[in-house]
């Protein structure tokens, strides 16, 4: 069997490029070949003896092909040939013989190997490759029945960031079964696991373990894959200050026949499915200000200028009441924005976009932003911007942001001196933030704003008027959207989200009075819901009306006195 080793291949679609590498003798040159592995001692299919059909008649027909090279150096040194000729047709008869022995070595043995490391050789971060591959069998193969021997591991928040499964660390893991993470085991042990098998029944996804191997089938073709694992001596070579290490890898197996259509299309394939499995079970991350610190899955020690938790907010557009119009043109303008990556290369603009939520409190500026996260599946940054003291610290956190995220500054009214003025001395020595108008612009579209893409700047106030027109123009702040105060259509939306009511004849009553008082959709939600195990729809409903009708009734007061003070309204 002939191996290789994936470091870099330009995949035709994207992503880190990777080329297929021969681990052993010269006679195999198929794609590219580049040096031995990196780790020569990573058992193969072929030590294991999975497929263990060539060695000695192969050997045989190696040293035969240096013998009969040897042998024709040999006549043509006897014969003292000078001639240029001669070498030439030594060359040539040592590529026959080479040739023949190749295509012998094809009859005997027509499988190919191919291995992944989870790191490559010389590099200190893990392959792009072996995540895209540990995705793809984790989510495509490792699920089916065929899979015996698996790995469980904490879900620990679907690895945000870079891996499914795993990337991303720091999450809040939980070691009940439900958060179990089932994957293709390693050799010995999965003697050992058969525990985790059982398991299975529980875990969202399976994904294959040390030793297991898996049958899969591409467009006619079949092809192996087994998972290997084996302990890292040099614990130190990737930081790792005294964790244990594995050095992990998978094989992949598949007969010569097939060798184009894995290169060109079986490999772009694993990656794309891969990386689609990736996104779909990651999970996503609310960041604040906050710096943190905490060693990375590669054992890297990180700073950050964020602190992160799992995003887990429940509220999407389905449960967010808003006239249906209003929240229609607000989801056709995120599904513009997100499939609008060769728009704005087109015209040359950044792949970002300004929205400003403003309304009175409890209107759902916040919850709209949780609905937009979860509807694009982006990370938040929650900044808190009276804790960035400076202009360039606004600038650093900017550049520690990832792209798929939106980046929050609620309340952006209170949060600091952004009248357009620059800080006094008084400022300078106050120690409040220092965050300037001009900083704040800059951080919306200045140069350094264009750094990452697929980005949503919100800001949310109470006050728009407050704010300084330069800060909310078109081009920073794309999209405005006024939150208001609960009218009829908001308010039949969220009697069908809290009482599953389309109509009820106290509706009438409600469509009467909302227009007279001014009630936030958050004190709707309230009086809607239920109180009691006893309360149904109408005992809300009665109870939503008595508050309209206790609103109405304190306004009136207030206007009769203010008629009998000689206010003009
Ligand atoms: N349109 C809405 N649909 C469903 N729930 C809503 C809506 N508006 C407000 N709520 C509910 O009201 C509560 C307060 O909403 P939210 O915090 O989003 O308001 P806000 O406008 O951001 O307020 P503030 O300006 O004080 O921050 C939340 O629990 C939210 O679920």
């Amino acid at each position: 069997m002939k191996m290789w080793s994936i470091s870099s291949y330009a995949a035709p679609l994207s992503g880190t490029p990777l080329a297929l590498t021969d681990n052993r003798s010269p006679p195999y040159h198929v794609w590219k070949m580049s040096g031995t592995s990196p780790h020569p001692s990573t058992p193969s299919l072929h030590e294991s003896g999975a497929y263990d059909s060539t060695p000695s008649v192969l050997r045989r027909c190696a040293s035969d092909i240096d013998l009969w090279s040897h042998r024709c150096n040999n006549i043509m040194g006897k014969q003292q040939l000078r001639n240029w000729n001669f070498q030439l047709m030594q060359t040539f008869v040592a590529r026959q013989l080479n040739r023949r022995a190749r295509r012998l070595a094809a009859l005997i043995d027509p499988y190919l190997s191919i291995t992944i490391h989870e790191y490559d050789a010389g590099r200190m971060t893990r392959s792009d490759v072996f995540a895209e591959t540990k995705a793809y069998l984790d989510g495509a193969v490792g699920t089916r029945d065929d899979v015996r021997h698996l790995n469980a591991e904490d879900a620990r928040g679907g690895g945000g960031g870079g891996g499914a499964g795993e990337g991303g660390g720091g999450g809040a893991g939980s070691s009940s079964s439900k958060g179990l993470v089932l994957s293709m085991a390693d050799g010995e042990a999965a003697q050992a696991k058969g525990v985790v098998v059982a398991l299975a029944a529980v875990a969202a996804r399976g994904c294959m373990a040390d030793g297991e191997e898996v049958e899969d089938h591409f467009r006619g073709a079949t092809l192996w894959w087994s998972a290997h694992c084996e302990q890292d001596d040099d614990k130190g070579r990737r930081g790792g200050g005294g964790r244990a290490s594995q050095r992990r890898s998978y094989s992949l197996v598949f007969h010569e026949c097939h060798r184009d259509l894995v290169r060109s299309a079986y490999l772009p394939h694993v990656r794309d499915q891969g990386r689609a499995f990736m996104a779909m079970s990651r999970q996503r991350k609310l960041y604040t200000n906050i710096p943190s610190s905490r060693w990375g899955d590669d054992g890297s020690y990180m700073c950050s200028l964020w602190t992160e938790v799992v995003f887990k907010h429940p509220k999407t557009f389905e449960t967010l009441a808003m006239d249906p119009e209003k929240k229609r043109e607000i989801i056709d303008d995120l599904d513009m924005f997100k499939n609008g990556k060769e728009q704005h290369r087109r015209v040359g603009k950044a792949w970002k976009r300004g929205y400003l939520l403003h309304g009175p409190p409890g209107t759902g500026k916040s919850t709209m932003v949780a609905a937009m996260a979860n509807y694009l599946g982006y990370d938040v940054y929650d900044m808190e911007l009276t804790s960035v003291h400076t202009n360039t610290d606004l600038r650093k956190l900017l550049i520690q942001t990832t792209s798929k995220s939106i980046i929050v500054i609620e309340d952006v009214d209170c949060s600091s001196n952004l009248t357009g003025q620059l800080p006094t001395e008084a400022d300078r020595d106050d120690g409040d933030s220092k965050v300037t108008l001009s900083g704040l612009l800059n951080f919306i579209d200045g140069l350094w704003s264009a750094f990452g893409e697929e980005r949503l700047i919100v800001l949310t106030t109470n006050h728009v008027e407050d704010l300084d027109p330069a800060l909310i123009r078109t081009g920073r702040m794309d999209k405005k959207i006024e939150m208001s105060y609960c009218d009829f259509e908001t308010f039949k939306s969220m009697a069908k989200i809290h009482l599953d009511v389309d109509d009820h004849e106290m509706f009438a009553a409600v469509e009467r009075l909302l227009p007279e008082v001014d009630l936030v959709p958050a004190d709707v939600g309230e009086h809607l819901t239920a109180k009691n195990p006893r309360d149904d729809a109408g005992a809300c409903l009665a109870r939503l009306v008595n508050a309209l009708q206790e609103a109405k009734a304190k306004k009136d007061a207030a206007e009769r006195q203010d008629e009998d003070n000689g206010v003009v309204v």
